[in-house]
């Protein structure tokens, strides 16, 4: 399976692009976000882990978190962010893995994980190749704006709590400029489309492959049972 790495800065586009190479294409993604939204979700393990950090006080008044609240806290004090990073990363990354290990049984060919956070979490190891959704500074800021209604110190603090989209860029393997109209972006995602599905498989990606990891298992327990055979006729 080829497992391709999604990811950019704050309202880059991620979710543009991944929809589209979702209900455009025909491929499935993993959202790292969604999969967030859920570890969150009232009276889940998740929940209860932040709620033990940062009190009730984050709580709105039917019991779901305020993540407008939690937002305003986490992104302007690193401190705060490490410790819900520290309290939903590993119920998040539990998730992603047994969706991805689903996906692999399945024998999905090519899957796309959208992850905000994949180099800032090192997943970007496990993923090739790696595409950052890149915008210019001041086009992220207007969109993150705009789209949220943020106040332009909120954007900052939540632009500024990731790496930047410039250092993502130089450490990507595709980018897609999303700078300009939907058509330009739309332009670069049949472009990335069609060398996903058709490029070759690298020698790691046959490695991990569903055939060949089945193969080595069935030689496994196959030499295993002809070892006791023979141990059992020679006694
Ligand atoms: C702080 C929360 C409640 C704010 O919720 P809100 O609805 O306002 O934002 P949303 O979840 O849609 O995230 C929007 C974007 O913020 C950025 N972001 C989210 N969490 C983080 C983080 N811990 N560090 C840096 N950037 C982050 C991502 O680019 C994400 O796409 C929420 O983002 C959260 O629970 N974050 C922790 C979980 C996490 O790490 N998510 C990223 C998955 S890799
Ligand atoms: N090429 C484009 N032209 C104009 N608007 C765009 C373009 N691409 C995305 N947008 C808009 O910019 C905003 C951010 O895009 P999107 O939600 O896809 O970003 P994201 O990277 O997924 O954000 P987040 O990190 O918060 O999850 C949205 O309102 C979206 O409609």
């Amino acid at each position: 399976m080829r497992v391709v790495g999604l990811t950019g800065g704050i309202a880059s586009g991620k979710s543009t692009v991944s929809k589209e190479l979702r209900d455009g294409s025909g491929l499935p993604v993993v959202d790292a976000d969604k999969i967030a939204r859920a570890a969150l979700r009232k009276n889940t393990p998740g929940y209860r882990r932040v709620l033990k950090i940062f009190g009730k006080g984050i709580l709105l008044p039917d019991g779901n978190v305020d993540r407008e609240k939690l937002g305003n806290i986490v992104f302007a004090d690193s401190s705060q962010r490490k410790l819900l990073d520290r309290a939903l990363g590993p119920v998040i990354a539990r998730t992603m893995l047994w969706d991805v290990l689903k996906h692999w049984i399945a024998g999905t060919p090519v899957l796309v994980l959208d992850v905000p956070l994949l180099f800032e979490t090192g997943m970007d190891r496990y993923t090739s190749p790696v595409v950052v959704v890149w915008v210019d500074a001041d086009t992220e800021e207007e969109r993150l704006i705009a789209r949220d209604g943020l106040s332009q110190e909120q954007a900052r603090n939540r632009i500024n709590s990731q790496r930047s989209l410039d250092w993502k860029r130089e450490k990507a393997d595709v980018v897609i400029d999303n700078s300009g109209s939907l058509e330009l972006t739309q332009q670069q995602i049949q472009e990335l489309v069609e060398k996903i599905t058709t490029a070759p498989l690298s020698w790691k990606e046959m490695l991990c492959s569903r055939n060949f990891v089945g193969s080595v298992v069935a030689v496994a327990i196959a030499s295993s049972l002809c070892w006791r055979l023979c141990l059992k006729r020679d006694a």
